[in-house]
């Protein structure tokens, strides 16, 4: 049994339209099928806007799909986010913070409740001397260490965590990686990691969702990524990483990202690939199976 499992989730949101009257769709996810095993890394990246957080987003319930279903069976699920800054209220002091999801389910008593706070700032790394601190008190990488502190006191089966390093100084981002590496391997914690940085999702993940413009595009084993891909989109995601030009080809998308209100019929990334054919324009591309955990939909991959 699968802990987590998406079928067919889309979410539509109605916007009002430019023109004077009426709306428009923003189709900010479709048809997204996802599973994850307990103790699983999902990686999920794409470009900005193609829908990253509202599949994290439909993952936790703070967006209700437009359709489709979500399930989870586990008990609790965590969520981290990109800027500890805004995510954390910033009148109350460190302990209150983490202790707030536990006063809310009613966990135990107040003086359990105290160990567990205690139990959790040292297993996140936090001093006790910052217990009384108030966010502002505290550097970035404390911030965020305390956010991941509150995502695990209810003792989450999974933990979604949306662009967890972005905000945060280059020289604290590896080791907030390695703080959710190391919990992981002690909590047996699943995870969905988004993020921008394509190596770091490589690092952390086990397989790795592509998304373009509100659709999964393709999933591969973090292992196959990128030389064993076939989504021409994935490839020019993974060509244009730095440290990765000098092993593979940089390949540049022309044009810019289709609107999310009038997503091109078909196969949606055909207006920026190099590969397109009219073929690609009459219909959406069977889902393809390339393996163990390996699916793309694509009439013209690379191979
Ligand atoms: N509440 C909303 N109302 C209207 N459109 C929305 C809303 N939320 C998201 N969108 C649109 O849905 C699409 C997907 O947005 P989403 O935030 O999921 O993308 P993302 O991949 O997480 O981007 P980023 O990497 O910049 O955070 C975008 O076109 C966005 O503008």
């Amino acid at each position: 049994m699968n802990l987590l499992e998406l079928n067919g989730v889309h979410v539509v949101h109605r916007i009002r339209s430019r023109r004077l009257f009426g709306h428009d769709n923003v189709y900010a996810l479709t048809d997204a099928n996802l599973t994850l095993n307990t103790g699983e890394t999902v990686g999920v990246v794409g470009e900005s806007g193609c829908g990253k957080s509202t599949l994290a987003k439909v993952i936790v319930g703070l967006q209700k799909p437009t359709q489709g279903t979500v399930e989870f069976r586990g008990k609790h699920i965590g969520m981290i986010f990109q800027d500890p800054s805004t995510a954390l209220n910033r009148r109350l002091p460190v302990t209150k913070i983490i202790r707030d999801p536990l006063d809310v389910h009613q966990e135990g008593t107040p003086a359990e409740r105290a160990d567990r706070v205690r139990e959790l700032m040292s297993l996140v790394g936090l001093p006790t001397s910052v217990a009384d601190a108030v966010p502002a008190q505290l550097s970035g990488g404390q911030r965020q260490r305390v956010a991941i502190a509150r995502a695990l006191a209810l003792r989450p089966a999974l933990l979604v965590a949306d662009e967890p390093t972005s905000a945060l100084d280059v020289s604290v981002r590896a080791q907030i990686l390695n703080l959710l590496a190391d919990l992981r391997e002690k909590l047996g914690l699943a995870m969905v990691f988004i993020s921008h940085d394509i190596q770091t999702v490589k690092k952390m993940s086990d397989r790795i969702v592509t998304m373009y413009l509100g659709r999964i595009v393709e999933q591969a084993p973090a292992e196959a990524v990128p030389q064993a891909t076939h989504h021409p989109y994935m490839r020019a995601l993974f060509s244009a990483t730095p440290s990765l030009l000098h092993t593979v080809e940089p390949i540049v998308l022309s044009g810019p990202v289709p609107s999310a209100t009038n997503p091109p019929s078909g196969c949606n990334f055909r207006t920026r690939c190099w590969k397109a054919t009219d073929e690609c324009a009459a219909a959406l591309p069977a889902l393809v199976t390339a393996g163990a955990d390996h699916t793309y939909r694509c009439i013209h991959p690379e191979l």
